[in-house]
C-alpha cells in the first residue's frame, strides 16, 4: 500500500530537554525510508525520543525537523505520523473493523464504499480477513499487533513510530511479527523508528541504529558499522545481553 508523501528524514537539531531530574540532549538524523532501531539501556531515553518525533513532549531548545521542514511546535495531531506501541493499541469496546477505521475516520463518520474496502483490504494484508467482527479481548497478542498496524496501512502516514511492538509476545510470534514488520515495510518504504530491546530484532530489521546512554546518542550508524563499536562498553555490554 503506497503513502501519501515522500518518506521523511527526520532531524533533532541540538534538543535539550528536562523531565523531572533526568536531561537529555539529542542530536541526530534519522534516514528517510529506512528502519531505523533506537537501542539503549533502560531508562535511555528511547521512548522520550520516540515522544519527542511524535510531538508528546517538546524540546526546551533546538528543533525537530521533517525533511528540513521545522515542526518543533506541530501538534501530535498534525504530524504525518502513525504510532504502534507494546500494548493498549486497540479500544476494546469497538470491533477489528472499527479499530482499523479509526486511522482514516477518527470522528466515527459513515465510511465511503472505497474507505470500507481498504480497511478490508489492510485486514486481508495483515492476515486478518475474516474477523472484522471480533472484539480485541477475543485476539491473541500478535492478533491484536496485526489489527494496529492494519491501521497504519489505512492511515497512509510517511512515518512509523514502534515502542517495543513486540516485546509483549513470546519469541516464535516476535519473529513472525518482525516478519510481517519488513513486508509491509518493503511495500511502504515509510521512515521507520523502533525502539527495541531486543539485539536480534535490531540485527534482523534495522539498517541505521541509534544507541542511547544515559539521555544522550552515543552512536548514530548504520547497522553493520554500530555492530563493530566494540570500542564503547556500554553497546559491547547491549551486544552480549
Ligand atoms: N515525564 C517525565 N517526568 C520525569 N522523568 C521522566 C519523564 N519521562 C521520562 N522520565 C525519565 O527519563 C528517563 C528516560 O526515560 P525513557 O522512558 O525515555 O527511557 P527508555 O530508554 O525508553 O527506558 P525503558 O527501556 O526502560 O523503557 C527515565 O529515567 C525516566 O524516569
Amino acid at each position: 500500500m503506497p503513502i501519501d508523501d515522500d518518506a521523511p528524514e527526520i532531524r533533532l537539531d541540538r534538543v535539550d530537554l528536562t523531565l523531572g531530574s533526568t536531561r537529555f540532549h539529542l542530536d541526530c538524523d534519522i534516514p528517510p525510508g529506512a528502519i531505523t532501531a533506537v537501542a539503549g539501556p533502560s531508562g535511555a531515553g528511547k521512548s522520550t525520543l520516540l515522544n519527542l518525533v511524535a510531538g508528546f513532549e517538546v524540546p526546551d531548545s533546538g528543533r525537530v525537523l521533517f525533511n528540513g521542514q521545522d515542526l518543533t511546535l506541530q501538534h501530535p495531531s498534525e504530524r504525518p505520523v502513525s504510532l504502534i506501541f507494546q500494548n493498549n493499541n486497540l479500544f476494546g469496546h469497538l470491533d477489528v473493523f472499527t479499530n482499523v477505521a479509526l486511522g482514516i475516520n477518527p470522528s466515527l463518520r459513515r465510511l465511503t464504499v472505497g474507505e470500507r474496502q481498504a480497511v478490508l483490504s489492510a485486514l486481508d494484508r495483515v492476515g486478518l480477513g475474516g474477523m472484522e467482527r471480533r472484539l480485541p479481548r477475543t485476539l491473541s497478542g500478535g492478533e491484536q499487533q496485526r489489527v494496529a498496524f492494519a491501521r497504519t496501512l489505512v492511515r497512509q502516514k510517511p512515518v512509523l513510530l514502534m515502542d517495543e511492538p513486540f516485546a509483549a509476545l513470546d519469541p516464535g510470534l516476535r519473529q513472525s511479527m518482525a516478519g510481517l514488520l519488513s513486508e509491509l515495510h518493503r511495500e511502504t518504504k515509510s521512515t521507520v523508528i523502533l525502539v527495541t530491546h531486543d539485539r536480534d530484532e535490531l540485527r534482523r530489521l534495522a539498517t541505521h541504529v541509534i544507541f542511547m546512554n544515559e539521555g544522550i546518542v552515543l552512536v548514530s550508524a548504520p547497522v553493520e558499522e554500530f555492530l563493530r563499536r566494540s570500542d564503547i562498553p556500554a553497546v559491547v555490554q547491549f551486544l552480549a545481553s
